[in-house]
């Protein structure tokens, strides 16, 4: 019974990422089951964790909705905020105990846009006070542990979880291939990689790809897109499809979050990375 548990700070897009997950595994291999456990499954309500009795009591529920799921084939899926290092522990030692895998997925999306989306929230959102206090309570996974590992961090901002595209090929291997870690060092995400590194990393390459996108639309073609003073990307003589570039861009950013870089390295690196691809290097 492969386990991935999910986790962030509350209202980060937990329960999105869960689903685009659960329909990523389905795509990618039908013939396994996927089951889903969440607090709203379970009926767990928010208030529960205003009281360190009634979340005990929560995460015992959780625990015995996973064992339900026993089973070597079928997949299970955690969604939860699991931000008590010791609970993500247990769950390791569950999947350990039945010799099978376990990934940990950490949706990456930083406190202030956490607390935004929660205020749009119109039903069932956080009280602001819970909020705050689980924020201040979360325990960042650490891929150096082993309960965190493996890690895949998701950014708010990547787009939709595709079944072959960005982190997904990498879980799914890690999960279904019996891998319980990946075979490339380089696949797993370093501990340090901070959720700042990742927006960082995300809102300078889109910042790349602006520049670029902006130039072909004025017939730019075949020039230099100067971004910054060591940014400098080399546009093929034909125009690169939008499609292309953000797919480049999603390579780059899933390439690096395994292998931090300096923050004022990035757009550099991006375009170095760009100028290969396009072959103008
Ligand atoms: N990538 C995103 N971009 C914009 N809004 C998003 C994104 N992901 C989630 N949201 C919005 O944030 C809200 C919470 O989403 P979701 O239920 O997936 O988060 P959650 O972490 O599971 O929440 P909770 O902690 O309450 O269980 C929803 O209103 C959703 O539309």
């Amino acid at each position: 019974m492969p386990i991935i548990l999910i986790t962030g700070y509350p209202c980060s897009g937990k329960t999105t990422r869960a689903n685009e997950i659960v329909a990523a595994f389905k795509a990618k291999a039908p013939d396994r089951k996927v089951h889903l456990v969440s607090d709203e499954m379970l009926e767990i309500d928010k208030s529960v964790y205003r009281d360190a009795k009634q979340e005990k009591i929560a995460r015992a529920n959780i625990m015995s909705a996973i064992k339900r799921y026993f089973s070597r084939e079928d997949i299970v899926v955690v969604d939860g905020l699991n931000y008590i290092k010791g609970f993500r522990y247990q769950i390791f030692c569950e999947a350990k105990a039945e010799q099978t895998t376990f990934a940990v997925v950490h949706v990456g999306t930083p406190a202030n846009v956490c607390r935004a989306w929660n205020e749009a929230v119109q039903k069932n959102h956080w009280g602001e006070d819970l909020f705050d206090a689980l924020v201040f309570r979360y325990e960042e996974p650490n891929g150096m542990n082993r309960w965190d590992s493996p890690l895949y961090t998701i950014p708010y901002s990547d787009p939709i979880i595709s079944p072959n595209e960005g982190i997904f090929p990498l879980l799914f291997d890690s999960i279904i291939h019996a891998k319980t870690k990946p075979p490339n060092i380089a696949t797993i995400l370093k501990p340090a990689v901070s959720i700042d590194y990742i927006y960082e990393l995300d809102k300078q390459t889109q910042d790349v790809v602006k520049h670029i996108l902006g130039r072909q639309q004025d017939g730019g073609a075949g020039q230099t897109v100067v971004v910054s003073d060591d940014c400098t990307v080399r546009l093929p003589i034909e125009n690169v499809a939008t499609a292309q570039v953000q797919r480049l861009r999603r390579n780059f950013v899933a390439l690096n979050k395994v292998r931090q870089i300096d923050c004022g390295r990035i757009k550099g690196a991006f375009a170095e990375f760009l100028n290969r691809n396009f072959g103008t290097a």
